[in-house]
């Protein structure tokens, strides 16, 4: 299309002429949406598509992810006969190594992971990989895994067939076409201005690779992404390399191969990776690779000839160095973008934008005509990012980090290293002298655990019994028998404020937040689907004026959530108040007596009732306190301004200290919620589950006729046997490491997985949650009817479940 036929209107703009931003065509064309134009600055594939490498590998530690990307291969198994046009794609299946005893459990855990996902993962011997892939040494391989349904494909050709697919949908693709602004008036997206005119839209879709972060920054929307330069090699032609050789990884070398003219692809993911473009993306920067760097290859270079000595003798065809996309945490970036309306965002793919694209790009395109995704896509969701993902400096340290890691061991629990600290409580030298090991979320410093009596205050990380497991169990039983101190200022706190605050959150929340001044609601907020898309407390502090606390991870997403579906016409502003207030969480059952020693405020069950707020004076601060817990303990989440933090933490110390007050950390937090049974949102509930299935019918306003969103679809959903019931395992063997992702049998019969895992210090067990699923339907009856088995790391162990919380099940603790 030449520049004097562009439309000066279209419904959907999209941005980019790779992989992703012609999938995302291909979709919509596919659902009937023609008035879509796609904008290529050069020519289609020329960013960073063309120099893929091609691998498609499906497995993902999230269901869903692993969904979309089988999406992917559904998709490139069909588009050759659909088009006319080759695609390069080969089922030829992919191999992954295990070279030490770690890697062979992660591996192991990983076969069950796909199994759980309902893909059929192979164990094999090394003699059998060997089998598959002749060309290697096996002499320091443990074993193997295979998974059938892998392959490979041509990313060039995927795209033109792709572009070719949305053509013959009605969609418009234009070469040639660079964009120079985009319009943004009240939040929304109204124009794309362009180097052949200006085209107003309904939707803008950025899927521009490399330049989407500069892209994003012409309409304000942040798109944490790094282009990073990353190299592998291609090979003359090498004797005994079949054509349908499958794709090999070999995580403990960090690198990967792949089947090309009978010669190979290798290339690899090294620990000091170069990033690039730090001053922008030179212009024309088209079909172009850079320099070759051999010094930066040999190491990589060196660990495949120990794989695959016939590489000594096989000639080089050419060495690639391409820029690729990364992101701070290695998960490609979807969605509509928090800052402005209909700005939706594909990019970022971390090296996986094959086996990504064509998933990607459906789903997206799902997201763009129905203003929400197919299903929940929380790992990859664009609200994941914080105020720290804003600074580039800090993105590209973190980005580098995770290009480092792409094949290092996934450790359980394993955090990251670079770019911290960075978000400090104001008590968080405090518990560092008191010996914390922290982690970190969105930027924040968060205690995990505590190191006393000589503990190496450092995590070392095990798929057995981690180093901090007995400090957490301390920590744990301090908690249950008379008092822990949690610092979780990183909660994220907003306040919604105004004349209908309570009419908005009232049509928001699924539990009822109407009742008056001095209220605590625990509460869902719905999606049309009756899914669970953020979950919090609601503290009702005046008539016009609520507090919302919501996990550190969902500061972004959840704010977006609420202040998206305030109905229009209502007067109820949403401010974000996170860093106003320190929360110190003061949990077991001495907090009353250590608490009251601080304050002459009522702490009586009858003066300060579970499920009040008040205002209270603790060591002369003003603090809100909140008689609510995610511990299952008697006690009050203290939020309190910022300045008086340290304060107060000295008075509780100081008055714990008789009581036998501990520190404890989210370690301890962790097993103590699941010995509860309280839910986390991303774990065990999210977008896909209802408050039903998750056991949280009791949280729901379902007996009132106050209308809600979802309620529609909770109602229908109460009217037929539910799909599927959340439930809690146990095991009797302390021995067992539960991490989430164990396959769930019931009567010998793959019936879900666990969705988390952990371990409960006072049961002495391990703990895990998952979905009972049966297409018949699924009640009480049935699941407790049952007879359980877990598959942990490739062996079945057997398993209890229960509906009922694991501890406590009377809340006799809680409201004592
Ligand atoms: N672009 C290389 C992909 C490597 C992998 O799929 O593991």
């Amino acid at each position: 299309m030449s520049a004097p036929d562009l439309p000066t209107s279209a419904r959907v703009v999209i941005i980019g002429g790779g992989i992703v931003g012609t999938s995302v065509a291909y979709h919509l064309g596919k659902m009937g949406w023609t008035d879509v134009i796609l904008l290529e600055r050069n020519k289609l594939s020329s960013g960073s598509t063309w120099h893929a490498a091609g691998l498609v590998g499906q497995l993902r530690t999230s269901a869903n992810i692993t969904q979309l990307l089988g999406e992917s291969v559904a998709l490139y198994k069909r588009l050759e006969a659909e088009t006319g046009l080759a695609t390069g794609w080969k089922m030829n299946g992919g191999l992954r190594l295990a070279c030490n005893a770690d890697r062979w459990t992660e591996v192991k855990r990983q076969a069950t992971t796909a199994k759980s996902f309902g893909l059929d993962m192979q164990l094999l011997t090394p003699k059998e990989a060997q089998d598959l892939w002749p060309l290697m040494t096996i002499d320091d391989v443990v074993g193997a895994a295979f998974l059938p349904t892998d392959g490979q494909a041509n990313p060039s050709d995927i795209t033109q067939a792709l572009a070719k697919g949305a053509r013959m949908a009605g969609v418009t693709i234009a070469e040639e076409i660079g964009v120079e602004a985009i319009e943004v008036e009240h939040g929304r997206v109204r124009a794309v201005v362009t180097t052949a005119g200006r085209i107003a839209c309904e939707k803008l879709v950025i899927c521009a690779g490399m330049w989407s972060r500069a892209l994003g920054q012409l309409a304000g929307v942040n798109i944490p992404l790094v282009p990073v330069q990353h190299q592998y090699m291609v090979t003359e032609p090498i004797p005994g390399v079949p054509r349908n050789l499958p794709t090999l990884r070999d995580p403990d070398r960090l690198t990967y191969y792949k089947e090309e003219v009978g010669g190979l692809v290798a290339g690899g993911y090294e620990p000091n990776p170069i990033p690039w473009a730090m001053r922008g993306i030179p212009d024309g920067f088209h079909f172009q690779l850079l320099q070759e760097d051999w010094e930066h290859f040999e190491p990589t270079m060196n660990l495949m000839l120990g794989r695959v000595p016939a590489l000594e003798s096989a000639g080089i065809k050419q060495l690639i160095n391409g820029p690729e996309s990364f992101t701070p945490d290695g998960n490609f970036i979807l969605g509509e973008a928090p800052e402005v309306r209909g700005i939706y965002v594909g990019a970022g793919f971390n090296a996986f934008g094959i086996a990504s694209g064509g998933g990607a790009g459906m789903a997206l395109a799902e997201w763009v005509a129905k203003g929400e995704a197919p299903y929940d896509l929380w790992p990859v969701d664009i609200r994941r990012f914080g105020a720290n993902h804003r600074d580039e400096g800090w993105v590209r340290t973190r980005t580098l980090e995770a290009y480092a890691k792409h094949y290092t061991m996934a450790w359980p629990a394993e955090e990251h290293a670079s770019g911290r600290p960075l978000r400090r409580s104001p008590l968080y030298d405090r518990l560092k002298a008191a010996g914390a090991v922290f982690g970190e979320k969105l930027g924040w410093e968060r205690a995990n655990w505590f190191a006393t009596d000589g503990e190496e205050p450092r995590d070392r990380y095990s798929f057995e019994r981690p180093n901090w497991f007995a400090a957490v169990g301390r920590e744990h039983e301090a908690c249950r028998e008379r008092a822990a101190l949690f610092d979780q200022s990183s909660f994220a706190k907003f306040e919604l404020v105004g004349r209908d605050a309570e009419a908005a959150l009232s049509w928001l929340c699924a539990n009822d937040v109407s009742k008056p001044p001095g209220t605590l609601t625990y509460t869902q907020l719905l999606n049309a689907r009756g899914g669970i898309e953020c979950d919090l407390t609601v503290a009702r502090l005046a008539p016009e004026r609520y507090y919302i606390v919501t996990g550190t991870g969902f500061a972004t997403h959840d704010f977006e959530w609420i202040a998206r579906h305030i109905p229009d016409g209502l007067e109820a502003r949403l401010i974000e108040v996170t860093s106003a207030h320190a929360v110190l969480s003061l949990f077991g059952p001495k907090a009353r007596d250590i608490l009251g020693a601080l304050t002459s405020d009522d702490l009586s069950n009858a003066g300060f009732p579970f499920g009040r707020v008040r205002e209270v004076t603790i060591a002369g601060a003003p603090v809100i306190a909140l008689r609510v817990t995610y511990v299952g303990e008697l006690g009050w989440e203290l939020h309190v301004p910022a300045e008086f933090a340290a304060t107060v933490f000295d008075a509780l110390i100081e008055a714990g200290r008789p009581h036998g007050l501990a520190l404890a950390g989210y370690r301890a937090i962790e097993t103590l919620r699941l010995e509860k049974g309280y839910r986390a949102w991303g774990a065990e509930i999210g977008p896909d589950h209802s408050p039903l299935v998750a056991g949280l019918g009791w949280a729901v306003k379902l007996r009132t006729n106050q209308p809600f969103l979802g309620r529609e679809a909770l109602e229908a959903q109460r009217a037929k046997p539910l799909p599927r019931l959340l439930a809690a395992f146990t095991v009797d063997d302390p021995a067992i490491v539960l991490l989430g992702r164990e396959t769930i049998y019931r009567n010998g019969v793959r019936a879900g997985w666990l969705a988390s895992g952990g371990f409960g210090y006072t049961l002495g067990k391990p703990i895990g949650y998952g979905y009972v699923r049966d297409p018949a339907g699924v009640d009480a009856g049935y699941v407790l009817s049952g007879s359980y088995e877990l598959e942990v790391a490739g062996a079945r162990v057997a398993a209890t479940a229960s509906l009922a919380p694991l501890y406590d099940p009377q809340m006799t603790r809680v409201k004592a």
